[in-house]
């Protein structure tokens, strides 16, 4: 195949993908658009560039070479605004400055100088630069996003911009014939490199839109399990774990057992109902950070519902449970809640319940928990109440500091 064929081509390839990605604009999430916007310019940008090249048989004016790369060092560009943008970096004007001191270099190269190795030189370094930047980029949100799709696409970048040094020096060293052009048939490396810039425009084009899925999979799977108020595990989640470690409680010898706490803010009506609804969410975030922050290793913090919070321990045997709640407790008391000039004493009740062998199902352990709480809420609140060690032994082992209802 000729260069001409494979310029033509790929560039039927960059604007199908570029319009899968314009069709598909309006489903994907709002905050995801820019950046797909970023790509979709990016690649129609490419196309620019390809059909340019494609036309340099048809011994256009001389601009068209230099507008062509132009074109290309601008789609770049483009990648690395919209990975910037899918990642939340802030736009910034150094991203243009590349593509821009290249088209000036590069106008010059063609129509001053006619110096086809510089011309090559100069588009190799800005191409190069823009890559190493969105390499960056993709990188450097491994820990954030460890999506297959970022890898790839990182991969995708690594493979072109490795190619387009090896471009650069295979030019370097056999040195550029004046009367170089880029559609030369009898060049294999210009057959390679149009089919080689395409991967990003096509098959990059698929890896966004893999990222983009990707991600909205991960929100859905994140508002699914995750609180949307105070960002604790939901309800959903919590039994879901809970279940989990009542099974391998119940399971495994090895286990060092296992309970948990329900925690139900005290008199939180009256916050509502004196500060305001508002007020009260703000609230209730506070007081999960604090449990979030009084949590050890595996301990698990989750909002079932309302004003109240479960917490689920590993390892937690019925003499060390006094402590395990009322380290809880204390996070909250000791901190009170502050908004603006208004500072508000908060506390919690805590019903407390560690796995029993007659514990047949997790909910049974909930349900001895919420009864230690009625107690602890009955006997003063702002205590900590552990459900009976035996079934029908009055409660005895509560730790509450009995502060007035
Ligand atoms: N702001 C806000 N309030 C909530 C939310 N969920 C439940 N509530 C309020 O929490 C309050 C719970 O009141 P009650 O069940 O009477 O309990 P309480 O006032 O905390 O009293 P005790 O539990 O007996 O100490 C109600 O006013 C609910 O409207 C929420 O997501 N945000």
């Amino acid at each position: 195949m000729d260069p001409v064929t494979i310029f033509f081509i790929a560039t039927l390839m960059m604007l199908a993908n570029g319009g899968v990605l314009g069709l598909m604009h309006k489903d994907l999430p709002l905050p995801m658009r820019p950046a797909a916007a970023s790509w979709r310019i990016a690649t129609l940008l490419f196309a620019g560039g390809s059909i340019l090249f494609a036309a340099q048989g048809l011994n256009p004016p001389a601009y068209t070479l230099a507008l062509a790369n132009a074109l290309v060092m601008f789609g770049f560009t483009g990648y690395l605004r919209a990975l910037r943008q899918f990642y939340g970096l802030k736009d910034q004007l150094w991203v243009m400055v590349p593509a821009a001191l290249g088209t000036v270099a590069v106008f010059w190269l063609t129509l001053g100088t006619a110096d086809v190795g510089g011309r090559i030189l100069t588009v190799s370094v800005v191409w190069s630069v823009l890559m190493v930047a969105c390499i960056v980029v993709l990188v450097s949100q491994e820990r954030r996003d460890g999506a297959r799709s970022r890898r790839v696409m990182a991969g995708l970048f690594t493979a072109v911009a490795l190619f387009v040094l090896f471009r650069a020096g295979y030019f370097v060293v056999i040195g550029v014939n004046p009367a170089f052009s880029v559609l030369g048939a009898g060049a294999w490396m210009n057959i390679a490199t149009p089919m080689v810039a395409a991967t990003l425009p096509v098959i990059g084009t698929t890896a966004f839109l893999l990222m983009c899925s990707e991600r909205i999979r991960r929100q859905w799977e994140r508002a699914a399990s995750t609180d949307y108020l105070t960002g604790l595990p939901n309800r959903r989640t919590l039994v879901e774990m809970g279940l989990k470690r009542f099974e391998q409680a119940r399971t495994s010898a090895a286990s060092g057992g296992f309970g948990l706490a329900i925690v139900d803010i005290d008199h939180f009506k009256r916050i509502n109902d004196e500060h305001g609804h508002e007020m009260g969410d703000v609230a209730l975030k506070h007081v999960a950070g604090r449990l979030q922050s009084a949590c050890r290793g595996a301990e698990l913090p989750a909002r079932q519902g309302g004003e109240e919070f479960v917490v689920l321990f590993d390892n937690l045997q019925l003499h060390d449970a006094p402590a395990a709640g009322e380290r809880l407790r204390q996070a909250v008391a000791q901190a009170p809640f502050t908004a603006g000039d208004l500072v508000l004493p908060l506390t919690v009740s805590i019903g407390l319940a560690v796995l029993r062998a007659d514990d047949t199902h997790f909910d049974s352990l909930l349900r001895r928990a919420d009864e230690a709480l009625y107690v602890a809420k009955a006997t003063g609140r702002n205590r900590v109440e552990i459900a009976p060690e035996r079934a029908m032994e009055p409660s005895s082992t509560g730790s509450g500091v009995g502060l007035p209802a």
